[in-house]
């Protein structure tokens, strides 16, 4: 067992560096298709499914794992967040990844670090208004590890809609030479999304959190009921949502609940459109635990 796993972690290659990495990278045949999962490490099988899709369609597949302290708020949960290198390596070797690069803070930011990356109007969508910085964080980031892997593809999770969104408009904006790709939400058996918070709920909580899901469903199912042609007032999704969300003692904050475009994630202020559907995105306390999700009409 233990040598299985050693064997298996062998075949993976641990950058610290850029430099290590960079290397790695201007070593390759310009024709070699990499596949890029960047994570923030404590992998389940969210993370996973990125990487088994990344596996299957591209030469080489990178990893990285990088707990981004510019994406991280005052009195969020930078010095929390779970940090399991160990395991996650072996998980990854486990898929057949290639390589994770798993950089310091100093690495990343060092001392003059002046340069950041802000998209135009991601500060004012529900999630940006949540967590102030957050996506300028994100987008610095990832223009970051873009331009230091040099991926053919780059995987993101559906869970995260208004990142991915985000990062659609930087590579288009900014004309990278890579293609985004949109991986669907993984859930526990009881529709609880999974995510590396997850592991912060109490059993009491986690057995309350599903709640979540369960809202975003019912809005979904009402929606799907309308005649082909009709129209809902978006107040009134958010309600059915708030409803049942407020229903469960347990879940001490409603943070949003946002009614928005598919395509760009603007809020949709009037009615829905069965024909063109939208985005339900939320962010709620279970506990003191903040959990996101979201469901596409
Ligand atoms: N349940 C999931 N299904 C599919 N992809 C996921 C899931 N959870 C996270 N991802 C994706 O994995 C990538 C890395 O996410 P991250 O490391 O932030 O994990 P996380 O579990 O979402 O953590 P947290 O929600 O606590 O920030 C992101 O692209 C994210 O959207
Ligand atoms: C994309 C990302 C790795 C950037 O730090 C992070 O926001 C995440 O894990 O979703
Ligand atoms: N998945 C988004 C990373 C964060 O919560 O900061």
């Amino acid at each position: 067992m233990q040598a299985a796993v050693a064997t298996a972690r062998s075949s993976l290659t641990l950058h610290r560096t850029v430099a290590s990495i960079r290397s790695m990278r201007h070593a390759l045949d310009p024709a070699v298709k990499i596949g890029f999962v960047p994570t923030m490490g404590a992998l389940h099988e969210g993370h996973l499914s990125l990487v088994k899709e990344a596996r299957a369609r591209n030469d080489i597949v990178v990893a990285s794992i990088f707990v981004n302290p510019t994406q991280f708020g005052e009195g969020e949960d930078f010095e929390q967040y779970p940090r399991q290198l160990e395991q996650d390596q072996d998980l990854l070797a486990d898929l057949g990844v290639d390589h994770l690069f798993a950089p310091d803070a100093n690495s990343m930011y060092g001392k003059n670090h002046d340069s950041f990356v802000s998209v135009e109007g991601f500060e004012d969508i529900a999630e940006g208004k949540a967590r102030p910085g957050h996506f300028r964080g994100v987008a610095t980031i990832v223009t970051k590890l873009f331009n230091i892997v040099q991926p053919s593809n780059a995987y993101f999770g559906q869970k995260d809609a208004a990142q991915c969104c985000l990062i659609q408009r930087i590579v288009d904006d900014l004309d990278m030479p890579l293609h985004v790709n949109v991986i669907p939400t993984v859930r526990e058996p009881d529709g609880l999304a999974m995510s590396s918070r997850n592991a912060y709920l109490t059993t009491t909580e986690r057995q309350a959190a599903p709640v979540v899901y369960r809202s975003l469903c019912a809005a979904r199912d009402l929606f799907l009921g309308l005649p082909a042609e009709s129209s809902i007032p978006a107040a009134h999704i958010q309600q059915v949502v708030e409803s049942i969300l407020a229903s469960e003692p347990l879940v001490s904050e409603v943070q949003y609940v946002a009614i928005d475009n598919k395509a760009n994630m603007r809020p949709i202020d009037d009615d829905v459109h069965r024909s063109e559907g939208a985005i339900i995105s939320l962010a709620v306390k279970v506990g003191s635990v903040r959990l996101i999700d979201n469901i596409v009409l």
